[in-house]
Parts: C-alpha cells; sequence; structure tokens
C-alpha cells in the first residue's frame, strides 16, 4: 500500500445564503505510509476542517477521500465511528485527560480499543513517562500532559496520527520537545503524521509539505533533505 490517504476533489462549505463559506473548494493530495506531512495556510483556509475530514470527525460534501483503498465519505455513523476508533490517533491542543486516572491508566484506557495494543512499559519509556506513571494529571507539566495525550493517541497502534497545532501552547523548548517526540514516534513506528501549523519552520522536518489558501491548495511538494527536529529553530 502505497498511499495510505488519496483525496479527490474534496469540497466543504458551512453555512447557507449570506452566511455562506466555501472552505474547502476542491482539493486534490496523496499521503504516503509514513510521512511527516505538515498542512499550512493562512487562519480561516481551512487546515482544520481538513484534518477532521481526514479523520472521520466531520463529513465532506463533495469528493472522496480513500484511506487504505477505502472511500471514508461515503461511510455511514457507525462504520466512520470504527474508522476513528481504529485507525485514528487525535492529538488536539485541548488534551483530554481523565482527571480521575493517572498517566498510566489514561493510556491503558485507549488501549481496550485496539485487539493488539502496543506495549504498555515500551510507550511510556518511549515517552519518558515512565517515571510519572502513577501521577494524575493535575500534578503533571503541560508537557507532560500532551506526552500523555500522544500516549493515548499511540497505544492503540493506529496507523496515522493528526495533530491540530500539537506546538500552538507551547513555550519554545515545550515546543521543541514535542517535535522531537513526533519526530521519534515517526522513526520507531513509521506512523504517518499529519500536523496542522502555524509554525511554517515545522515544515523542514516534513517529507510533504501542503500548503491551503482560500479554500485551495497553494503548493504541495516534498522535502528531498530533512532537518532533523534538533535542527528546528525559531
Ligand atoms: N462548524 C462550522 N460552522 C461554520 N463555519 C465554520 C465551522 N468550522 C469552521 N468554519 C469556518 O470555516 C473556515 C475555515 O476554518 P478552519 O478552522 O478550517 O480554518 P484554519 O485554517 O484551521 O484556521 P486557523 O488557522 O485559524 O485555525 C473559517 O472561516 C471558519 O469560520
Amino acid at each position: 500500500m502505497k498511499h495510505l490517504y488519496k483525496v479527490k476533489n474534496l469540497k466543504k462549505t458551512f453555512g447557507r445564503g449570506e452566511g455562506k463559506t466555501d472552505v474547502l473548494k476542491g482539493i486534490d493530495f496523496k499521503i504516503r505510509k509514513g510521512e511527516i506531512v505538515t498542512i499550512l495556510g493562512p487562519s480561516g483556509s481551512g487546515k482544520s476542517t481538513l484534518l477532521h475530514i481526514l479523520g472521520g470527525l466531520d463529513t465532506a460534501d463533495d469528493g472522496t477521500v480513500f484511506y487504505k483503498g477505502r472511500d471514508i465519505t461515503v461511510m455511514n455513523k457507525k462504520e466512520r465511528m470504527l474508522y476513528r476508533r481504529n485507525e485514528v490517533g487525535f492529538v488536539f491542543q485541548f488534551y483530554n485527560l481523565l482527571g480521575d486516572l493517572t498517566a498510566k491508566e489514561n493510556i491503558e484506557s485507549c488501549a481496550y480499543l485496539s485487539g493488539d495494543p502496543m506495549d504498555l512499559e515500551e510507550i511510556m519509556e518511549t515517552l519518558e513517562l515512565s517515571e510519572h506513571q502513577n501521577k494524575f494529571p493535575r500534578q503533571l507539566s503541560g508537557g507532560q500532559q500532551q506526552r500523555v495525550a500522544f500516549g493515548r493517541a499511540l497505544v492503540k497502534k493506529s496507523g496515522v496520527l493528526l495533530c491540530d497545532e500539537p506546538t500552538g501552547a507551547l513555550d519554545y523548548k515545550r515546543a521543541k520537545e514535542i517535535l522531537l517526540l513526533l519526530e521519534r514516534i515517526n522513526r520507531t513506528y513509521g506512523t504517518t503524521l499529519i500536523i496542522v501549523t502555524h509554525n511554517e519552520n515545522i515544515k523542514d522536518m516534513a517529507h510533504h509539505v501542503i500548503k491551503l489558501r482560500d479554500g485551495v491548495i497553494a503548493e504541495d511538494y516534498k522535502n528531498r533533505e530533512l532537518k532533523r527536529a534538533k535542527d528546528i529553530n525559531w
């Protein structure tokens, strides 16, 4: 399977009449398995809308989105729910951790979603959470909380991680830690990463860069040489 996603003529409009906004106006692209992809573009250009459709959180008005050869735009609610549950890991800005569960239990509670989850010890180690595993979210730093959120997304062996502004609310040091973590996840597990961001610098560590402008693709290219996450500065 060369391409994980094949998107064709994707369209999405919000509202009607005078309040109508054509957010995606016919978008085409392909994403290969194992790629780090950044989706860039000005505020309001449709980045999050696109990410939500790729993740089965929202539906398209027109066009097709093939994931591993299956068109997710024709799935019914139940099929979409299974697609989200079995295939996609979400890392959005609000970490959605369960306050009454420890770091480890937060991750464990997502493991049951998969018949073949990742080894919990391994994931705690990869995310450098081993020594914090018995702490509750309120006892963790922002960066540690976000690593738990990554753990929740990863433990079910998602084929793809969708990240909406993963460094958005973080200071430089923490944002850098997240970039290192994203790189490690991609290299260790071969996970495809689709990252919506305002941080243009992240594009240098991505295999594939997609830029949206006014609901169409303004640029779509592959980087010949990748920067390592440690060398991304801003
Ligand atoms: N549920 C909704 N109902 C109506 N309009 C919406 C809805 N979701 C998004 N929009 C509109 O669609 C447009 C694109 O929004 P989207 O969040 O996809 O942009 P974005 O590129 O991610 O922006 P930002 O960088 O500011 O997060 C915006 O004009 C937004 O107001």
